[in-house]
């Protein structure tokens, strides 16, 4: 049950009404940290990179980059007994998405959100006529990941968000396998300035009338422990806020089952890191200073993955 197509993954994540972290690698460690935390948890596991991810571990080159990440990933997952899947996240470039099917990646996302319904809908749907064709499944995402603030014009932000019915249409026209619904969450550890909130009536919305795995963009929590630690050893991460865990966890009764997590593992790494470091001044060797930070991104993967319901669903 090793290396899988993402679909598999999500579609009894539907079934069993829980949701999986889909979680952003650039290197090894991290990737070390989230397997042991499948392991730990018998949970599946979905890995993603950006286009950036591919770029920076090919070191320019989109090919190797890609090639590097599935061998990397398929390495872990051929020899251990949950399933693991390898996604490319936000995908914009064809050069990308071709790049990642082509190295065997088991999923893409085409992410043509800031095009208008109708290019949205017809760039996808060329995205899944080719993935199909050789078995890879593909997320594509409808309207666009702004935050939905305290007394900033409401109409304005609404308009950037999910249209069920243009959501019924766009799934029936492409054929995508999975869909991300704007509902108000945003990139990055600076989500929200007043409360966080999130349009629930529309992913309701969009699930009871598409029926297919939903995924959930800006997810991170951004957990204010780990923010106060890595502040407390010399970062300035002043304002920083995500989506609280009891809004995360109601997402995945409405629908949501794939929950795409960067900032947290980031936050996570750089608190453990600091930490390290400020103890230990005369270490260097990586290999050391690089346990504890692992140690804290497999920490909270693994809380991530209780709270989504997903552990012991491998
Ligand atoms: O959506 C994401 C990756 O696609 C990551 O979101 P965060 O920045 O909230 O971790
Ligand atoms: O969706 C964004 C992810 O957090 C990836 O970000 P990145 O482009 O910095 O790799
Ligand atoms: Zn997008
Ligand atoms: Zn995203």
């Amino acid at each position: 049950m090793p290396y899988v197509n993402t679909k598999d993954i999500l579609e009894k994540a539907s079934e069993g009404f829980y949701a999986v972290p889909a979680l952003n690698i650039n290197n090894l460690e991290f990737l070390q940290a989230i397997i042991e935390a499948g392991l730990e948890e018998s949970a599946p596991v979905i890995i993603e990179t950006s286009e950036g991810a591919i770029k920076y571990a090919g070191n320019g080159n989109i090919m190797r980059g890609a090639k590097l990440f599935v061998d990397m990933v398929r390495e872990y997952a051929d020899t251990i007994d949950i399933p693991v899947a390898l996604h490319l996240d936000h995908g914009k470039h064809f050069e990308y998405i071709i790049a990642a099917i082509k190295a065997g990646y088991s999923s893409v996302m085409i992410d043509a959100s800031e095009h208008n319904f109708e290019e949205n809908l017809s760039i996808t749907k060329k995205v899944v006529e080719i993935a199909h064709s050789v078995n890879v499944s593909v997320e594509a995402e409808l309207g666009r990941l702004v935050g939905i603030e305290d007394n900033v014009v409401v109409a304005a932000h609404e308009a950037a968000l999910v249209d069920p019915d243009e959501a019924v249409e766009f799934v029936e026209k492409t054929g995508v396998d999975f869909l991300a619904p704007a509902i108000g969450t945003s990139h990055g550890a600076f989500k929200f300035k007043g409360e966080a909130r999130l349009d629930f009536d529309r992913l309701k919305k969009v699930k009871e009338r598409t029926g297919i795995p939903l995924v959930l963009h800006g997810a991170s929590s951004v957990p204010q422990d780990i923010v106060e630690l890595a502040e407390k050893f010399g970062a300035d991460f002043k304002g920083a806020k995500g989506v609280p865990s009891e809004i995360l966890k109601e997402t995945v009764k409405y629908g949501i089952n794939k929950v795409n997590t960067d900032t947290d593992l980031r936050m996570a790494f750089i608190a453990g890191l600091r930490e390290f470091l400020a103890g230990n001044p005369t270490e260097f060797d990586p290999r050391k200073y690089f346990k504890v930070p692992k140690e804290y991104v497999k920490g909270l993967i693994k809380e991530r993955m209780r709270l989504l319901g997903c552990s012991n669903k491998a």
